[in-house]
């Protein structure tokens, strides 16, 4: 089951180029899925249209198995948001502005301590929200966007503005909410490495078009692919007869030998036969391309 499922989105504004070109994506339910292209891929646009706040073009859009153009209202009563910059009463303080949204969600009293305390605004509550710096804000939106207690929740680049230690309490906040009540999660970045660290699934975008969806786990195989092992070692020609004639290719790199990325088994019985060779083995190194240089990798083609 899938918590959204966009098919073939396109879009242009006025009579510009298309910002969107077909756009596919599906988000499985309790997943946490990194939304994830460099500035200007087309990442809020999609949102955006997923969420109704701009009018679609072409494509369809289903949110929690329902035709969302059919079923807005009640579909949006399950879905928590946050896209662009927080918009938050200034002269209202942190409660009153949950306040607002109370009423419209018809939540308890209570609930407004509770999501304060979730996004870390506990103890201020009581400030007005225009005194709150950009990461206060942001945290502020984000509490907004859980008042409700939402089974579907899309942030568009949420840790925007958050200092590293705001970073890593929002991030396990999701977390702890995905693991909990099973929230099925979206978070748009252009960051990988925020992704990279709580993403269950991918969907990469660059320039409109959507060059990869899958699970972390896929993702890390692409990377596995594009890894090399460096051996530092006492004798290189001997070492490159032993690799060639297993059919392993091999280049030397800065005083080493540098081969493509194998299984554990054969490099622990490649080693074995280094050292039956009589060959000092002095590093064996995993030289892992990370998932920039694989995202890099993918929009470069
Ligand atoms: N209101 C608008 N009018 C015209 N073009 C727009 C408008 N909003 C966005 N665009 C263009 O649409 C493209 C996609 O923008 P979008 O904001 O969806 O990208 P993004 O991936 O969210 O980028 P970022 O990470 O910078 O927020 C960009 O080329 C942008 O310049």
């Amino acid at each position: 089951m899938f918590s959204i499922e966009a098919s073939n989105l396109a879009y242009r504004f006025g009579n510009g180029q298309p910002v969107l070109n077909n756009v596919t994506l599906q988000v499985p339910e309790r997943s946490i899925y990194g939304f994830l292209g460099p500035n200007g891929a087309g990442k809020t646009t999609t949102l955006k249209l997923i969420l109704g706040l701009i009018r679609k073009q072409q494509g369809s859009v289903k949110i929690l198995g329902e035709d969302f153009s059919q079923n807005r209202i009640s579909i949006l009563g399950k879905v928590g948001s946050l896209i662009e910059s927080p918009s938050v009463y200034s002269q209202l303080s942190a409660t009153d502005n949950l306040k607002v949204y109370q009423n419209v969600y018809k939540v308890t009293q209570s609930r407004i301590k509770e999501v304060l305390n979730m996004v870390g605004l506990g103890a201020a509550g009581r400030k007005k929200a225009g005194q709150f710096s950009l990461g206060m804000k942001q945290r502020l939106a984000i509490a907004v966007a859980l008042l409700h207690n939402p089974s579907l929740l899309i942030l568009d680049e949420p840790t925007n503005g958050l200092d590293p230690n705001g970073i890593v309490e929002i991030r396990e906040m999701l977390q702890q909410l995905n693991r909990d009540r099973g929230t099925t999660i979206v978070v748009s970045s252009h960051l990988l490495s925020e992704i990279d660290r709580m993403a269950t699934h991918i969907g990469l975008i660059h320039q409109g078009m959507m060059l990869f969806e899958g699970t972390m786990s896929e993702l890390r195989a692409k990377k596995s692919r594009t890894s090399s092992v460096i051996y530092r070692i006492s004798n290189m020609e001997k070492a490159e007869d032993i690799f060639s004639q297993k059919g392993i290719v091999c280049e030397r790199s800065e005083g080493a030998i540098k081969i493509p990325f194998q299984q554990k088994e054969i490099t622990a019985q490649l080693i074995r036969d280094l050292v039956l060779e009589h060959i000092d083995v002095y590093e064996v190194a995993v030289e892992a391309d990370d998932l920039e240089t694989i995202f890099m990798q993918t929009i470069t083609g």
